[in-house]
């Protein structure tokens, strides 16, 4: 049903110029595509990415100066000028991603704002730009000879451009890169685990975006044949900004429908408004505000979820390829981990005080002690998520300490979180698959061009066999922010497995379980205990702990009490002493 309507829609949108419609109404539409285009970037790159941008305008201007003034001086190319536009914007892109995307909170969005102003007065004073006057007698565009002149002909190269650029979109959301990227906005921890550099795709989506503005802004060009800098100032930004919002920031669909929206309402209300009101001022634009703060208020996700949930999308088919091969596992016995006095301090608090405690392989070790003990604490620096204060931590005979949490996810360990992590608006087939990223290779542009279906099919079928394992088959296609708590511990776990770990870190995975969920969770790990897999948990379930581990830490006040078997630890006084809160 989807498919079809989209195939009934883009049928009529590309006979549209051959049917009798106004002119008048193909110039809008030519002016809904460009616009659509800049606010597709603004869906990856804020919807998804989690990165508010108010100047995206520049990267139109970028492409349209550059188109104008190798065409209008040198008398080059537009086609020409697209390119050498696409390459300067990567360059500027690139420039301005590494000086501000690690910036957060407000900062990014005013730093967007001050290099979106800087870029426009640039634009505005360069005197081979044509200063405020800019560049006139832009030729048109020609393809084969033929001239792109008239409206008519350049809306279906137009229309072509933002539909390609659309279905680019979509098939990197729903791929290797995709899933990584829509763990930006408030996943990045946990995709940081799984082996995913956050700050290599922040800075991907904002070239990606920056070169969508900059296509816009080479069409804008040849489609007004003129240039000058208002149409790319940070006003623009905002407006760009506005469509996105107004359609659905997180939707491809939205950019489509925010760009209409803004597009027809704003040319109704400039010709309706003055007449109604009288007097020639811009009451279209306080108009357009009031509609963007209902719309913040009333419908935060924007118009297009209510499009897209009349049609809702089939389940994702049954993967039938052959699952990923396992990598070669440490021999038992080997000396896997090896945590030498590890302290962590916080100010003035020290959480975790020269702690030391090994682990060989096909062992199962509990990290237990009372709240606060120290133990999360302890898993974030042997995984890499916070770093030493001092000591050393050893994974399969080289030192880890101080390598960021996704290169020693990459060397073999793989964890799950006390407080569960996840996407929650992806399914738990989608994040569990995440587990598996480090196993695939496709990069962003196979993605995009969707030459990526092997590995994606390979990438889900462990991904099932994982859910399987762990009794979570049935839920697969759910949205994993609508599980409750248990299963979605149990989804971490497939999510760490996914990685082929030759030592998977628990934090309190019985928590929040039933306790047949429990039982059927020992089970699971007895199951890899038995294949070889080594494990660290740290857990509050004593039962859980005492049936399940070859060997306990016990921690208090961050510091190490005892180490032994399950037997010595609960004979041991001091332990006992420390649960109930007594002297030892
Ligand atoms: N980011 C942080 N900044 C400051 N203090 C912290 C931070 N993280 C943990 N702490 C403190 O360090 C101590 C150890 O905390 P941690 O979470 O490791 O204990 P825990 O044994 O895992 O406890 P629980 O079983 O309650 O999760 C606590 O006093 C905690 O308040």
């Amino acid at each position: 049903m989807r498919r079809a309507l989209l195939v009934a829609v883009l049928i009529l949108l590309f006979a549209l110029p051959a049917l009798p419609v106004p002119e008048f109404w193909i110039t809008q539409l030519n002016y809904i595509g460009m616009f659509s285009l800049v606010a597709l970037g603004l869906v990856l790159l804020t919807g998804i990415g989690g990165l508010t941008s108010f100047g995206q305008a520049a990267f139109v201007g970028i492409g349209a100066y550059a188109t104008a003034l190798l065409t209008t001086r040198y008398g080059l190319s537009p086609w020409l000028g697209l390119v050498v536009g696409l390459a300067v914007t990567v360059v500027v892109a690139l420039v301005l991603a590494l000086l501000t995307l690690r910036m957060s909170g407000h900062y990014l969005p005013l730093a967007t704002i001050c290099w979106a102003l800087s870029l426009n007065f640039t634009m505005a004073n360069m005197e081979f730009l044509g200063k405020y006057d800019g560049l006139l007698g832009v030729p048109a565009l020609s393809i084969f000879g033929f001239s792109l002149r008239e409206g008519r002909g350049i809306y279906l190269l137009i229309w072509a451009i933002a539909v390609l650029a659309a279905l680019g979109v979509r098939n990197l959301l729903d791929s290797r890169p995709g899933r990584a990227i829509r763990a930006l906005n408030g996943a990045t921890t946990m995709a940081e685990a799984m082996g995913v550099s956050t700050f290599r795709y922040k800075v991907i989506i904002f070239v990606v975006a920056a070169m969508l503005a900059c296509i816009s802004g080479w069409l804008f060009a040849h489609v007004q044949r003129t240039v000058n800098p208002s149409p790319f100032g940070l006003k623009m930004g905002i407006e760009y900004l506005f469509m996105a919002v107004v359609g659905g920031v997180g939707t491809v669909g939205g950019a489509f429908v925010g760009a209409a929206v803004f597009k027809v309402i704003e040319d109704q209300l400039k010709e309706l408004l003055p007449a109604l009101l009288g007097g020639s001022g811009n009451y279209e634009i306080i108009v357009l505000g009031i509609v963007l703060v209902l719309i913040i208020k009333y419908a935060p996700k924007g118009l297009w979820p209510y499009v897209a949930s009349r049609f809702p999308a089939a389940p994702r088919a049954r993967s039938t390829a052959e699952r990923l091969s396992a990598g070669a596992k440490p021999q038992p016995g080997e000396l896997l981990l090896d945590v030498d006095k590890v302290r962590k301090e916080f100010g003035g608090l020290v959480a975790v005080n020269d702690v030391s405690f090994q682990i060989r392989a096909g062992e199962i070790v509990g990290l237990i002690g009372p709240n606060g003990a120290g133990k999360s604490t302890t898993f974030n620096l042997v995984s890499g998520v916070l770093s030493l204060t001092r000591g050393a931590v050893s994974f399969r005979g080289g030192r880890v300490s101080g390598l960021p949490s996704r290169e020693i996810a990459r060397r073999g360990m793989s964890r799950t979180f006390q407080h569960v992590k996840m996407i929650a608006d992806m399914t738990v087939l989608e994040n569990v698959t995440l587990g598996s990223y480090l196993r695939g290779s496709s990069g962003t542009a196979r993605a995009m061009l969707r030459l990526d279906r092997a590995e994606e099919l390979r990438l889900f079928a462990e991904a099932e066999v994982q859910l399987e394992r762990i009794g979570m088959a049935a839920q697969m296609h759910e949205l994993a922010g609508n599980l409750a708590l248990g299963p979605q511990r149990l989804m971490e776990i497939a999510r760490a497995l996914c990685s082929d770990p030759a030592l998977l870190l628990l934090d309190e995975p019985a928590a929040g379980l039933r306790l047949k969920e429990k039982q059927a969770l020992a089970e699971v790990l007895r199951q890899l205990k038995r294949e070889g897999m080594s494990i660290l948990l740290v857990e509050h379930d004593m039962e859980f702990v005492m049936g399940l581990t070859d060997r306990i830490v016990v921690m208090e006040f961050g510091t190490k009490l005892i180490e032994g078997t399950p037997d010595e630890v609960q004979a041991s006084p001091a332990v006992m002493a420390a649960y109930l809160g007594t002297e030892h």
